[in-house]
């Protein structure tokens, strides 16, 4: 077959693309065979006359294309559709070994009519699924008929297989086979109960084709960006391999659409732990980028919550689009751009007091004021949620306020908190001058609406007196007239931001076209209360405002568990609407999560220790890859002496600096330093009554069920977070009684830990068992 329209000698480029389904191919087989399946690709690319490498025709796929099979070398074989005369190829499926032309042969290949992508089904494996274990019980899929199952976008070619499935035993092991992905996702979701008309909103909505689908039209389909983030860059293609991230190539249709949409204003990204939000901020940051005009300032903003996620952006940022995307993009926590904006004023605001400091000075003022009914977590969160949120410089401003989800108080008690607050600033009035993070955010957002103020003044003066014209050396020359900040602004981990935060970034980017694209999810809200974006001036409507469903990190035993632990309560969307996780889930499986229950602290820090070390010696599981949770500081020190001083376990405490540490060291941290992170295997430890939630809150069970329900609620959040960082492995271990946030049974079904314990070291099965 000859594609080469060229002359002998002259390279014919043609645009090579490898498909998800290929891709998936290529991540169940040996490191070489992906390296050989690169080397091709790359080869195919620069010059597809290159007799080396040489398609042999196996079927026509229609009018229009070719279906070819290549062989990278002599450990595999590819499957390739040719369209366009040969300028257009993608790779459909890789095989290894000796039977790796007839598997490739016996393929099924067709185009989806509803997403429009090109689908690959092994019916011979599909079928497998079933011919042994076919029996009389009813099939599964039984009560949706054909055009019903198609109409969602399942593939054509599997329903013949389908249909046989009548245990979820068989229904398991067809997902273990390279399935197209909406096809996967639509089974596993109507499965789960999930109603047709969800299944179709949720789902197959999001992969719908913008344009008709025609079945046969094989140059439409090979052009058609279905399910990727397109890439010519070979640097890129050359990390495919076992250790690529798919969400560098790879985006869902839906997280597609929102990080290259073009939106009126703002838009917002929402969904549970581990559906690929920062993936689609850094895709979104990535797109801004490259429509930018040339330059060498940073016009995008990347910002989140704190520093240490502020580095893993930078990060993962550099793995997407290397320095020359991070040239053009400011990446900073939200506090370090507030503190940044102050100094530039020159404002003597004082030196920034770190969160225990700002704490502890709560504690000196309700001493020196005697107002002892009031403590230091309720002041804070009233001072920066309620006083600052709303901008109260008075008395009579805070007396008549708002304090809608905060826990109630008399107007009598108002006036006590707002001498509290009054002493408070004064403390830190005092000499030396002192500030904190919350009040810095404050100075900056005012700072911030001030400078933008004055640029929207000058616009309009621009175009009032001037007529739009003869104004640029003015600007350059006087240096009086101002530019906004920047000209986009992504946030992820919006969920935790004050409105402070919202109030400066909304005044840094002048209102327009994708101005804030922000990321979050009210599920996982540990630090901040809520805050309605509308009222900060960030107006989200319709189709800017998407809810991703499809979690790429944890498995479905570990969403599970974590699931349960909110059940039941309420989330708010960031907005003034609600949210839930309807829809929310993963297509990984893997162990049930484990639980062990040991007497008292030393003896959970012992089973700790000795699952730890069982897992990599056992497994090969790298130190790094595991991470413990704790519920404060002090547990961290004593949890790390156990670990180090009794088991030679190395450590490294997740600081601010987070998880940039070389170092195969498991990592140990508060939950709250879990936010944004994942790890391989997690332990979850202190998850007893009294713990988690901390007993303090029973102080206010009667007195102030409001600030209870509270403090619940973001302890719940806080062991979801913490819960939902791991990926392959999550287990659970507490001291005394379960927490109420655990199974009811988990006390008489957990393990217990004290068994690990013995002489003759951990009994078997503690590495892999279900319980609980
Ligand atoms: N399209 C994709 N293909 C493959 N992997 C993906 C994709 N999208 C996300 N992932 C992977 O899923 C995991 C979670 O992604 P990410 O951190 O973006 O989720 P998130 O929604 O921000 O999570 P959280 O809210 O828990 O911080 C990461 O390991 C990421 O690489």
């Amino acid at each position: 077959m000859n594609y080469g329209a060229g002359r002998p000698g002259n390279r014919v480029r043609t645009r090579v693309r490898v498909e998800p389904q290929a891709h998936g191919d290529l991540e169940r087989r040996d490191g070489a065979v992906a390296d050989a399946v690169v080397d091709f690709v790359r080869r195919l690319r620069a010059d597809r006359t290159n007799r080396a490498l040489r398609l042999s025709p196996l079927r026509m796929a229609g009018d229009d294309a070719d279906l070819c099979l290549a062989q990278p070398d002599p450990r595999c074989m590819v499957l390739v559709l040719v369209t366009d005369g040969g300028d257009e190829m993608r790779v459909l499926a890789v095989r290894d070994g000796t039977r790796a032309r007839d598997e490739l042969a016996r393929l099924t290949v067709e185009i989806n009519p509803v997403s429009g992508a090109v689908e690959v089904v092994d019916q011979t494996e599909a079928g497998a699924t079933v011919v042994s274990l076919r029996g009389r019980a009813a099939p599964l899929f039984a009560s949706y008929d054909d055009q019903a199952l198609l109409d969602l976008g399942v593939v054509r070619s599997l329903l013949p297989a389908l249909r046989e499935i009548t245990s979820d035993e068989q229904f398991k092991k067809l997902l273990t086979h390279n399935l197209p992905e909406l096809t996967r996702d639509v089974l596993l979701a109507l499965r789960e109960g999930v109603s047709v008309e969800d299944v179709r909103r949720q789902i197959t909505d999001t992969w719908r084709a913008d344009e008709e689908v025609d079945p046969r039209d094989w140059a439409r389909a090979a052009r058609r960006a279905v399910s990727r983030a397109e890439t010519d860059d070979d640097a890129v293609l050359g990390a495919l391999g076992r250790s690529f991230d798919a969400w560098r190539l790879f985006l869902h249709p839906e997280q597609q659409r929102l990080a290259t949409g073009d939106f009126k204003g703002s838009a917002k990204v929402t969904g549970g732990p581990g559906t690929g939000k920062t993936v689609v901020a850094l895709h979104r940051v990535r797109h801004l980028v490259e429509r930018l005009p040339p330059g060498h300032s940073r016009p995008v903003l990347l910002t989140t919550y704190n520093t240490n996620l502020a580095l893993e952006l930078t990060e993962r940022l550099r793995q997407l689009g290397g320095d020359e995307l991070l040239r053009r993009v400011d990446v900073r926590s939200v506090d370090a751009l507030a503190l940044a904006v102050v100094e530039e004023s020159r404002s003597e605001v004082g030196r920034p007091l770190d969160d225990d400091a700002a704490m502890n000075l709560w504690h000196t003022v309700r001493y020196e004021t005697d107002l002892l009914d009031y403590d230091a977590d309720f002041l804070d969160a009233e001072f920066k949620h309620v006083v600052l949120a709303n901008r109260c410089g008075t008395w009579d401003a805070y007396r008549r306020v708002g304090r809608s989800g905060r826990p109630r108080i008399s107007t009598a008690q108002r006036h006590e908190v707002w001498q509290l607050v009054q002493a408070y600033r004064a403390q830190l009035d005092g000499t030396p001058r002192r500030t904190t993070y919350a009040l810095i955010a404050d100075r900056a957002a005012e700072l911030e609406q001030r400078r933008m103020a004055r640029i929207e003044e000058q616009a309009r003066y621009k175009e009032d007196e001037q007529g739009g014209r003869d104004l640029v050396h003015r600007e350059a020359g006087s240096g009086m007239w101002l530019t906004p900040r920047y000209r986009h602004i992504v946030v992820d981990e919006a969920q935790d931001l004050s409105a402070s935060h919202w109030r400066m970034l909304r005044a840094m980017v002048r209102r327009g076209p994708n101005d804030i694209f922000l990321a979050g999810d009210a599920h996982q809200r540990i630090y901040g209360s809520r805050v309605v974006l509308g009222h900060q001036g960030i107006e989200i409507r319709g189709r800017a405002s998407r809810r991703l469903t499809l979690n790429y990190r944890t498995t479905r035993q570990i969403l599970g568990s974590a699931n349960r632990l909110i059940e039941g309560a309420t989330f708010d969307d960031l907005d003034t609407g609600t949210d839930s996780l309807d829809g929310y889930r993963s297509v990984l499986t893997g162990l049930a999560p484990q639980f062990w229950r040991a007497p008292d602290r030393l003896t959970e820090m012992r089973a700790v220790a000795t699952l730890i070390k069982e897992r990599r010696e056992l497994h090969g599981t790298a130190y790094s890859a595991m991470a413990v949770s704790v519920p404060d500081g002090a547990a961290a020190q004593e949890f790390a002496n156990v670990l180090l001083r009794e088991f030679a376990v190395p450590v490294v405490e997740l600081g601010r600096r987070g998880v940039s540490s070389e170092e195969d060291a498991v990592r140990i941290g508060t939950m709250h330093r879990f936010k944004g992170l994942e790890f391989q295997r997690v332990f979850l430890t202190s998850v007893g009554e009294g713990q988690a939630p901390h007993q303090c809150i029973e102080q206010y069970r009667h007195t102030n069920p409001d600030r209870y329900r509270q403090e619940e609620q973001r302890a719940r959040s806080l062991v979801f977070v913490a819960a939902t960082r791991a990926r392959d492995e999550l287990v659970v271990t507490w001291s005394g009684r379960a927490s109420r946030f655990l199974p009811p049974d988990a006390d008489r079904t957990a393990h217990r830990a004290a068994d690990l314990l013995g002489h003759d070291g951990p009994p078997s099965g503690s590495s892999g068992s279900a319980a609980a």
